[in-house]
């Protein structure tokens, strides 16, 4: 595998988002290198998701850019994503529903290969070569992620949770070196979490840079390397989950002028 210093992760400089005289994001910069767990955390309004639509080309910036591994992505260019080997999970499901586990994820290893031989795909011995392949690769992630058992599911037959597992075992699918999850944990039951966690922690180890936007702050807290806090569209502080929940700073953009108590951020 390359090393982290080849392969620098996700780098944003100066990013800023006005909708009307909305100023969603202003001058926004933050890395989240391979290998790590960069969390972004912020209440709500921050901006964190029109920071992730940003990312991921659904909306178009009005400054600044997005560069993967050296790589600068055009902006507002969602299509373009997979072949810059940036993969996102959504904070509502985007799964392919009438299809199953298994197509699902197999969906995310043809669109690692469109760039590549799409044509190929539909004609020729290559083409089924290549569809063995990708049905093999799907295969190995469900069993990695224990999910094997259900491949031949419909996907919207699934509890809500393992649904969620397939959208990120779908993005994993792409072999992406950066993943931005949206809200991995929202809606998920609290017995889910530690699974979430591990899984999450399985990525970074993987050499993949995490980019993960999140209000759970105890799954936050527990597997972040660095967390940046945005509020009102700003970058507030980041430092390590420990300096963070510290600053007082943080503490009164949760809470409110005058607040003193870090438990709402120890949860
Ligand atoms: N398409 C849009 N048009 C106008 N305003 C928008 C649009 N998208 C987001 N906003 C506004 O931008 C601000 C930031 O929204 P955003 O959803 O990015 O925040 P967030 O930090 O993700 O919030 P939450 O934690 O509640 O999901 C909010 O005031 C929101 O109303």
């Amino acid at each position: 595998m390359t090393s982290t210093i080849e392969r620098p992760g996700l780098q944003i400089t100066g990013v800023c988002k006005a909708y009307g005289g909305l100023q969603v994001l202003s001058d926004v910069t933050l890395r989240a290198p391979a290998g790590a767990i960069t969390a972004v955390i912020g209440p709500n309004g921050a901006g964190k998701s029109t920071l992730a639509n940003v990312i991921s080309g659904f909306v178009t910036q009005d400054r600044g850019e997005v560069v993967v591994n050296g790589v600068r992505l055009p902006p507002g260019k969602a299509v373009t994503r997979a072949e810059h080997r940036l993969g996102r999970t959504f904070q509502n499901l985007e799964i392919f529903t009438g299809m199953t586990v298994l197509q699902n994820v197999a969906m995310g290893a043809y669109s690692r290969q469109r760039g590549s031989h799409l044509g190929d795909l539909v004609r020729g011995p290559r083409a089924r070569r290549d569809e063995i392949e990708v049905k093999e690769a799907a295969l190995a992630l469900l069993r990695r992620f224990r999910l094997e058992h259900r491949a031949d599911s419909l996907v919207e037959s699934l509890p809500f949770g393992e649904a969620k597992l397939v959208e990120m075992v779908r993005v994993l699918a792409m072999e992406p070196e950066v993943v931005v999850l949206d809200e991995p944990a929202a809606g998920l039951p609290p017995a889910s979490a530690l699974p979430l966690a591990e899984t999450i922690a399985g990525l970074a180890e993987d050499g993949i840079g995490v980019l993960l936007i999140e209000h759970n702050m105890k799954l936050v807290m527990s597997i972040s390397q660095h967390v940046v806090v945005l509020d009102q569209g700003q970058v507030l502080t980041e430092g390590s989950p420990a300096e963070v929940q510290q600053d007082p700073r943080v503490i009164e953009a949760y809470l409110g002028p005058g607040a003193t108590t870090s438990e709402e951020l120890t949860l």
